[in-house]
Formats: structure tokens, C-alpha cells, sequence
């Protein structure tokens, strides 16, 4: 039946075969241990501290790489590529907002966001934030990791805001922040950049944006390894 359909509408998208390929280690990305803690009210509060606080140094991280993307953007010559600096700019925007919340959030639990000393899987992943950033990473494989790391905090957080869900009442606004519908529409507009680059990409740099795509599903797993109980 599925198949069927496909070969109504046409070709699978290069995200989709990606996905279908990968699935198993995007369902270990996006449905983790830690996300099923806070999704079932399980969740122990010194690793949701634990997270909030190396969080906060990870978003610092990501926004000269978000920088990055928008330079990438702007100096691609095609007509698409305009609406693409809107919705990249948006999600700066996004990220100012983000960086408020955590502030905010920190001392409602009483966490210092100052002096934080970044552990090593999150150190690793801001390393890598920063080789994607370099001007010799095309934007097409920029704008697809772009696409993934935000996807993977939309999927798994909306995921905890499903009906049969049982977040504690002052874990949802951390749930809404990544799992509203709004984040998920400007994903899904990540998602149409990416796509659009990757199907006009040659194949030698569709390859690499697959080999970026996995490399970051490997390291929000152990992100969140990192923020659980007992980790070491
Ligand atoms: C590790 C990680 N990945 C993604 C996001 C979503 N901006 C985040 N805040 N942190």
C-alpha cells in the first residue's frame, strides 16, 4: 500500500530514504531513556539540572554556527535561497528566546548557568558545531545539519506532549519550548532548505550530508547519555 503510493506521488525525498535508512538510530536519538523519563514523570531532577546546564553551553555553541548558515545562505545565487535566510534568521531569533529561557528556567530550579564546566560529550558535539561551521563545509550539508539538530529536539519533546504523556506540570514548559506546533512548522521549513539542496547536490556532497546527519543522531544520543543519573 505504501509502495503504491509512492509510485502515485513520485520519488522518496533524499530526508526519507535517509530516515527509513537510519531509523534505528533516529529512534535512539529521539526517543531516549532520558526523553521517556520526562515523558513518563520518572525523571530524576539532578539529571534534568544536569541537562539544563550543559544545554545552555551547547545553544551558546550553536548559535555562531546558525551564524554560519545564514552566511552560507546568503551568498547562494539561487531564487529559493532568499526565503532561506528569512526562516535561518528566524530561528537566530528563536535561539535569543532560547537563551532567555534557560536563564529563566536555571533559577526557577535554582541552577548557576556561570561557571559550568562542559562535559566531555558536550564538548565533542560544540567541537564538531564548530568544523561545520568552517567556510569549506558546503550549505548544503550546513543546512542539513541545521535541519537535524533542531529536528531532533522538536521530535523527541513533542513526543512527551502526546496525549497518554505524564510530564510532571513543571517539566511542560521545557516540553513546549522544542514540541510546539510552531517549532515544529519552522523544522519543517528547515527541512523543505535541506531537501531542496540536497536533491540539486552532487552526490559526493549528498554523501557527506548523510555522514553529518548520522554523526549528529550519534551525538544527541549522548547528549542525553550524558545527562542521565550515574553517567560517567
Ligand atoms: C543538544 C541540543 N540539540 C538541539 C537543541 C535545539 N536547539 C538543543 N538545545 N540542544
Amino acid at each position: 500500500m505504501e509502495r503504491k503510493k509512492e509510485e502515485e506521488v513520485g520519488k522518496v525525498s533524499v530526508i526519507e530514504t535517509w530516515l527509513r535508512k537510519h531509523r534505528l538510530v533516529y529512534i535512539g536519538a529521539t526517543r531516549h531513556p532520558f526523553i521517556h523519563s520526562i515523558r513518563d514523570g520518572t525523571v530524576d531532577l539532578s539529571s534534568f539540572k544536569l541537562w539544563l546546564e550543559q544545554d545552555y553551553i551547547f545553544v551558546r555553541a550553536f548559535i555562531p554556527f546558525v551564524a554560519s548558515v545564514l552566511i552560507k545562505a546568503s551568498k547562494e545565487s539561487s531564487a529559493d535561497a532568499c526565503d532561506d535566510l528569512e526562516v535561518i534568521l528566524g530561528g537566530m531569533v528563536a535561539l535569543n528566546d532560547e537563551l532567555n529561557w534557560f536563564k529563566k528556567e536555571a533559577s526557577k530550579w535554582g541552577v548557576s548557568l556561570s561557571n559550568v564546566t562542559p562535559k566531555k560529550a558536550n564538548l565533542k558535539y560544540c567541537r564538531l558545531l564548530e568544523r561545520l561551521a568552517s567556510p569549506e563545509v558546503e550549505y548544503t550539508v550546513a543546512a542539513t545539519a541545521f535541519w537535524a539538530i533542531e529536528t531532533v529536539y522538536q521530535d523527541s519533546f513533542a513526543h512527551c506532549l502526546e496525549e497518554d504523556s505524564n510530564v510532571p506540570e513543571d517539566l511542560k514548559e521545557t516540553c513546549k519550548r522544542w514540541g510546539n506546533d510552531g517549532f515544529g512548522q519552522y523544522c519543517a521549513a528547515l527541512q523543505t532548505i535541506a531537501e531542496r539542496c540536497l536533491e540539486k547536490s552532487s552526490e559526493d556532497e549528498r554523501k557527506k550530508a548523510e555522514v553529518v546527519f548520522l554523526d549528529i543522531l550519534e551525538n544527541e544520543v549522548e547528549f542525553w547519555n550524558m545527562s542521565q543519573k550515574d553517567h560517567v
